[in-house]
């Protein structure tokens, strides 16, 4: 049984593929918050911006088998059209994502990514992971394609991942505007990640470009 918060067909906002078109499956649930507010300030993750409890969003739902999943997701992807590409999110996705569910995304033609925080192992197949570090717990995802790092974390340094095997590091600017305590401004986020960024080149700057445009 697959739990689905929200599944929207949008751009990638964030990272190397900002701006692709991707069909995006939001599972419910994550291993290191509850995501209930009043937990938030003793979660190991404290500054999500996402809600991924139950299964009571936009096309959200409970799913039998990866075919009925499948089949779901599909629907929202524009007719007749290729490049088909699905972002598994949440949540936590490696709590549900699986091989009978990639095989099927596979043999109905799509490329897939994942968005994990890299605490859980991840099954074969993925043809694009990203991973976001929120812990100081070891991390068992230690290579794929992009590390993107929400900044600052004040115990998670960028340095302590350079020498991992990803193609691409980004620095993520830390929205706060959902937070009620210890806010940050976004643009004080942002002035610190970028001039992070200038004075160490290895990294990337990776803006939420969705929330710009105002849309999923
Ligand atoms: C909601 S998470 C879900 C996937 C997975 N649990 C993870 O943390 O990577 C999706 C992406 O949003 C990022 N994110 C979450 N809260 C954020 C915030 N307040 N500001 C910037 N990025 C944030 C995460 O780091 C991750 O890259
Ligand atoms: N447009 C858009 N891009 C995204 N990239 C990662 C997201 C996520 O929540 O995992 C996300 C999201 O929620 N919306
Ligand atoms: S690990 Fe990801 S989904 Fe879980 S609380 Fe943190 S940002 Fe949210
Ligand atoms: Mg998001």
């Amino acid at each position: 049984m697959y739990s689905v918060k929200e599944a929207f067909y949008s751009l990638q906002g964030e990272g190397a593929h900002a701006g692709r078109p991707a069909l995006f499956c939001r599972f419910t649930g994550c291993n290191l918050w509850s995501g209930l507010e009043k937990t938030r300030s003793q979660s190991d993750c404290q500054f999500c911006d996402t809600d991924f409890i139950g299964t009571d969003g936009q096309n959200g739902g409970k799913f039998r088998s990866a075919e009925l999943l499948l089949k779901h997701l599909d629907a929202l992807w524009p007719a007749q059209q290729e490049y088909k590409y699905v972002v598994f999110t949440g949540g936590e996705p490696a709590l549900q994502l699986d091989d009978a569910l990639i095989s099927t995304m596979k043999q109905a033609g799509y490329t897939i990514a994942i968005e994990t925080n890299g605490t859980l192992p991840l099954p074969q197949g993925i043809d694009w992971i990203c991973v976001s570090p929120k812990t100081n717990k070891p991390l068992v995802v230690t290579k794929g394609n992009e590390l993107k790092l929400v900044y600052p974390q004040h115990h998670l340094l960028p340095n302590q991942f350079e020498t991992l095997a990803f193609d691409h590091f980004y620095l993520q600017p830390m929205d706060q505007s959902h937070l009620t305590a210890n806010q940050i401004p976004l643009q004080d986020t942002q002035a610190a990640t970028l001039n992070y960024c200038l004075a160490h080149p290895r990294w990337r700057l990776s803006l939420q470009t969705h929330k710009m445009l105002n849309i999923d």
